[in-house]
């Protein structure tokens, strides 16, 4: 007989920049009254900064998290703690490896945040480590938990557009600046290729999740793509503005992936001037009103309807007491389930194709000369490496 009591996951958060910042918060929130989620729930038990201890209680304090969560200024206690069973791994890109390596390695389960890894082969790694270990581990790409991208996997499967032959997706940025630059200092995370920065790695990402979850994850029988690449290279050497043509010959169908930190996606900053994401069948389409990371209205445009428009708007729930909610909260609870359920990966993400996403990028990035530098790309673990040890 099914229990009443909901499945607790006990979280521990690796870093305290502005995204553990924003999960965590939604960490905390109210399952049942912000979502009307009764099955599980979840407990913020620690935090780590690798700068210091004080770094760690203070991103507590700010997140309101209760006054039994523990601070640790490593992330090396920060997996050894035995009362934790899932860590959020919510360092730049660049650290991602290594971070989830070490969590992976220590037994835990683990949501990394996206870019998964610089590279495929570290990626590969990582979910190798999980098999080993027979933990959970999943990509943070939350946009795909979300109501929206679930109902339009289901508007597809269902036929209403008909068979899917081309996505156009796009996350763009407007940025640019009269001085040439696209705002963020050279040291950013955005555009530093130390913390293997560039519009792909952090936007186009969500382009390509679009182009992904509404065709090569609705593959019966997985085929591999073809990719073609145009990269714009920012003076640091990261990507600035990237376009990827992926292909799927079999299947007849093309995904267009867009990004770009000079322009906007719409014309106002709020990206709310087009769809910025259009999926096109043979009897209809799909648009979706950006932000691509976590858009909120879609229309259906089917053309055996004499192209009448239905709109669908969404919203993001708060929790009426914390006054908060961002919806990152249903990729939590994705993670809770699998965890309770015994499953080592999602559905909605699987490993395979996290490792397809990740070979995709790795060879457009390669196609327009992007390179980033060995000790973020290698694919040897170190526990002492400063990525970990946080020693810069
Ligand atoms: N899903 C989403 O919507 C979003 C996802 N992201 C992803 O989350 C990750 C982090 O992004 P974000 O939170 O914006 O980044 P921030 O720069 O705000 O925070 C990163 C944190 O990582 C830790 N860190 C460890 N080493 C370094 C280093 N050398 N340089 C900088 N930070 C370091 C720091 O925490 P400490 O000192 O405490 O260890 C720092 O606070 C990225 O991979 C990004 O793609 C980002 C934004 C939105
Ligand atoms: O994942 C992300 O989504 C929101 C963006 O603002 C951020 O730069 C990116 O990392």
């Amino acid at each position: 007989m099914a229990s009443n009591t909901p499945f607790t996951l006990k979280w521990g958060i690796m870093a305290t920049g502005w995204i553990a910042e924003t999960f965590t918060q939604d960490l905390l929130t109210n399952p049942a009254t912000t979502r009307d989620v009764h099955d599980v729930r979840h407990e913020v038990v620690a935090a780590a900064s690798s700068s210091s201890k004080q770094r760690a209680e203070e991103f507590l304090v700010k997140v309101k998290a209760p006054s039994s969560a523990k601070a640790y200024g490593s992330y090396h206690e920060l997996v050894a703690d035995p009362e934790i069973d899932i860590i959020y791994v919510a360092t730049p890109h660049s650290h991602h490896f290594q971070n989830a390596m070490l969590a992976l390695e220590a037994g835990k389960n683990v949501l990394c945040e996206k870019a998964l890894t610089v590279t495929a082969s570290q990626a590969r790694k990582l979910v190798d480590m999980a098999k080993k270990k027979k933990v959970f581990f999943m990509e943070a790409v939350w946009t795909r938990y979300q109501p929206i991208s679930i109902k339009v996997r289901e508007l597809i499967q269902s036929g209403v557009i008909g068979p899917v032959y081309r996505v156009v997706a796009d996350l763009s940025f407007g940025n640019d600046q009269p001085d040439g630059t696209v705002s963020f200092a050279d040291t950013h995370r955005m555009v530093n290729p130390d913390l293997a920065g560039g519009a792909l790695l952090d936007l186009g990402i969500y382009s390509l999740t679009w182009v992904f979850q509404t065709m090569y994850h609705l593959q019966k029988e997985k085929e591999k793509p073809k990719v073609v690449a145009a990269v714009q290279k920012y003076h640091t050497g990261a990507d600035e503005a990237t376009s990827i043509i992926v292909q799927w010959p079999q299947h007849k169908s093309q995904g267009i992936a867009l990004t770009s930190l000079r322009l906007a996606t719409g014309v106002d900053k709020e990206n709310t001037g087009g769809p910025a994401i259009r999926i096109q069948g043979s009897g209809g389409e799909i648009h979706v009103t950006g932000p691509a990371y976590r858009p909120l209205q879609y229309k259906v445009i089917r053309g055996d309807a004499g192209g009448k428009i239905e709109t669908v708007d969404f919203s993001i729930p708060k929790d009426p007491e914390r006054d908060w909610g961002h919806g990152m909260f249903w990729e939590a609870d994705e993670c809770a389930r699998c965890i309770r359920d015994g499953k080592k990966e999602s559905e909605s993400l699987p490993w395979e194709e996290s490792l397809v996403m990740m070979e995709v990028m790795e060879e457009a990035l390669k196609q327009g000369g992007v390179t980033y530098p060995d000790l973020i790309t290698t694919d040897v673990f170190d526990a002492q490496s400063p990525l970990n040890t946080g020693k810069r």
